[in-house]
């Protein structure tokens, strides 16, 4: 039986009294697309906090291939192979789309981190996975370009580039399409897709279309916890789900 990657168990994240995240559980299968969807509130981003530490555990356990990773601060979560992607604003839009990747490249490494203006060349590993992942996101044309003048779906791009250059085993997608025309969303569900056989994907999207299509599994949160786990046919045909999302302000909704 092919072991989890990442399991979370029985995550709880309150604020204050407020309970966002409320006793979940998910095993996430190396080499998968892993979708999380819900209604708008469900406690989706609040998870995806929680798993990569951006914020601290009410309680609960998360463990990466086994071991409990549930008190490590973001960054050293990083180093055990948890990555999310960043959001546009944190690009560096005066630098490359070169730089950037090389940038994110070094930050894995704390003494790189620590001399960032240093000669590029000197960083010729940083050099090779930006040059590579520049081609794998289909930016290859536009690598000397700065950030800032890319497409919206360029830059989207770019973010998911940022977070592959720490090398993790597990990349975080918090709604990559948001905000995209729909030649924009045919690349980036074709990224995605193509991600997992190298990585594995845990993936929030409000476009069922494009979790339907790409996801291995799909756990649906309600109010905080799992409503219904399964693989897409099952979780689309299940009556739980179809109520939960019915009068809900999602986008796209259950085909
Ligand atoms: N920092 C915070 N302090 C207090 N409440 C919060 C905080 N962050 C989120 N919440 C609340 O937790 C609940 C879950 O929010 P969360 O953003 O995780 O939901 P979501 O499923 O990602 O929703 P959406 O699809 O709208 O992004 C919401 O009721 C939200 O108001």
């Amino acid at each position: 039986m092919t072991e989890p990657i990442l399991q979370a168990r029985n995550v709880v994240k309150r604020y204050g009294r407020f309970t966002a995240v409320n006793g979940v559980s998910i095993d996430v299968l190396p080499h998968t697309v892993h979708s999380v969807i819900g209604p708008n509130g469900a406690g989706k981003t609040t998870l995806f906090h929680a798993l990569t530490g951006t914020v601290p555990l009410t309680s609960g356990q998360i463990l990466v291939d086994s071991v409990d990773i549930s008190t490590l601060p973001g960054f050293k979560r990083v180093r055990k192979g948890l990555a999310r992607s960043f959001q546009v604003t944190s690009l560096f839009p005066n630098l490359t789309v070169l730089e950037n990747l090389r940038l994110a490249a070094q930050g894995v490494d704390a003494v790189q981190a620590l001399h960032p203006w240093r000669r590029p060349e000197s960083f010729k590993a940083a050099c090779e996975t930006a040059t590579s992942l520049a081609e794998r996101l289909n930016l290859t044309l536009v690598r000397f370009r700065p950030a800032g003048e890319l497409s919206h779906g360029q830059q989207r791009r770019l973010e998911v580039g940022m977070a592959l250059a720490a090398r993790p085993k597990v990349i975080f997608l918090d709604e990559p399409t948001s905000g995209m025309g729909v030649d924009d969303i045919g690349d980036m569900k074709q990224l995605i897709f193509s991600l997992r056989s190298d990585y594995t994907v845990v993936l929030i999207e409000h476009n069922m279309d494009i979790v339907m299509d790409i996801s291995d599994t799909i756990t649906v949160m309600q109010l905080g916890q799992v409503l219904v786990e399964g693989a897409p046919d099952a979780v689309r045909c299940d009556e739980r789900v179809r109520s939960a999302y019915l009068g809900s302000m999602i986008t796209g909704g259950l085909r």
